[in-house]
């Protein structure tokens, strides 16, 4: 088993990788109860969808683990949940059904381009500069749903769109001690911090009338033959639904991208040209598990930002996914245990995580206009959207534009002008609100 995960090449053990996926785990349970609820509003109904959550993210992680051998974890996307349950079906007006259908148009076609290597290309032509802005971006951005999570940030007022949180309330305190127990933790290099913070927090909460105790610990998963097999992909192959099905394919496909490269940066597992080796196994990875999700009941799913928890914890290998998809796997019959982790809990690891991927900014060359407004505008665009792909999109657009303003378009390459094109298509086709 060790041999097969590669732990020495890696100098991991499995004490470390365990840690490791139970972190990420826990940092990502909260999609088991928030994926269904977001879709609910799409018309899937919840419990059905919770299975499909489940099977969903175990079926890609386990691919991640035994066929990528790299610790990161699959579940359905966040952005791209919200994104066809508001916009899709509420104000576009398509079926549930219909979006499922665009999801799976949008996997097959990230498995073909995944196999002819063509994602690997483009992924290859990202200058150093956004390769490390997608780490940054990332990590801020989870940094900003932590500080909500945990109610350190609030929505704001007309014109202040965010705003302190109530500092006085029993959850905010229990998020800050949460916190200073990690950090603490760290600073003491001592491993599992993130897990010891979210669990005692997590107790504590309950000990303090905060969370409540969960009334049964062990539930038989919801049915989900309503969900499955019911896409239609007919109707998403109607050319006006066409602007649809390619927003979803480069959400999903930026998205991606900058999540493998941004976590395998912080990973380390990056060659000397910032490269990952054999990416295309992590990509088809995702990519099957994007195809095989809508079959399933469900959206969009791929590499997930939180793995970098687990990062932190020193996960390096498939082991850590595997841990993941074990508790997964596990969370469909214990799910009341695993759901009772308070948003104040798991947000304390995406504010702490934040702060390790900040480092590679430091690599983003400051003294060159050209490298460094594509680079910026990733970053805050990423987080003050709250999107990824807009982030992404507009760091990708910008940067070979700006080379070609300097008289330094031959440092552009092929790739590079082909992901420019795809990013502006995502702002031309991005359906209007
Ligand atoms: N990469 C990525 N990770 C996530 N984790 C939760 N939602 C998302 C998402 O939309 N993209």
């Amino acid at each position: 088993m060790k041999r097969f995960f590669k732990f020495d090449q890696h100098h991991t053990s499995y004490r470390r990788e365990t840690v490791a996926g139970i972190t990420t785990f826990l940092t990502m349970a909260y999609i088991i109860i928030v994926n269904p609820a977001i879709l609910e509003a799409a018309g899937i109904p919840r419990g059905p969808s919770t299975t499909a959550t489940i099977v969903a993210a175990v079926f890609g992680t386990v691919m991640m683990a035994l066929y990528a051998n790299r610790p990161f974890a699959i579940a359905p996307y966040m952005s791209e949940n919200a994104f066809i349950a508001f916009t899709v079906v509420k104000v576009l007006g398509y079926t549930w059904q219909t979006a499922l259908g665009a999801v799976f148009v949008a996997g097959i076609l990230f498995t073909v381009l995944t196999v002819f290597k063509v994602r690997s290309w483009l992924a290859e032509a990202i200058p150093l500069s956004l390769k490390c802005a997608f780490a940054v971006g990332i990590g801020l951005f989870l940094t900003f749903i932590g500080l909500n999570e945990t109610g350190l940030v609030t929505l704001g007022v007309p014109g202040a769109p965010v705003k302190m949180g109530n500092i006085a309330s029993p959850s905010v305190l229990l998020a800050v001690f949460g916190y200073l127990l990690t950090v603490f933790l760290m600073t003491r290099r001592i491993r599992g911090a993130i897990v010891i913070g979210i669990v005692a927090t997590t107790v504590l909460s309950i000990a303090c009338g905060v969370t409540p105790m969960p009334k049964e610990f062990v539930s038989l998963p919801p049915d989900p033959t309503p969900i499955v097999g019911q896409l239609s992909i007919a109707n998403a192959l109607d050319f006006r639904f066409f602007p649809v099905v390619l927003t979803i394919f480069i959400m999903a496909f930026l998205d991606t991208v900058g999540t493998l490269i941004g976590l395998s940066m912080r990973a380390d597992l990056l060659d000397e040209a910032g490269n990952l080796p054999e990416i295309e196994k992590p990509m088809l990875a995702d990519a099957l598990a994007t195809t095989v999700a809508p079959l399933l009941g469900t959206t969009t799913t791929g590499a997930y930002i939180e793995s970098a928890a687990g990062i932190e914890e020193g996960g390096r290998t498939g082991f850590t996914a595997l841990v993941v998809a074990g508790l997964f796997l596990l969370s469909l019959f214990f799910s009341p245990l695993f759901t009772i982790v308070p948003p104040h809990a798991y947000g304390i690891a995406l504010i702490v995580i934040g702060s390790f991927m900040v480092e590679p900014i430091k690599r983003i060359d400051f003294d060159d206009f050209t490298e460094l407004v594509p680079a910026f505008l990733t970053i805050v665009l990423m987080i003050f959207t709250y999107n990824i792909g807009v982030g992404m999109s507009t760091g990708l657009l910008t940067y070979p534009l700006l080379k070609a303003a300097a008289g330094r378009g031959r440092e552009v390459s092929a790739g590079m002008w082909v992901l420019a094109l795809l990013a502006m298509s995502l702002f031309i086709f991005f359906p209007k609100m």
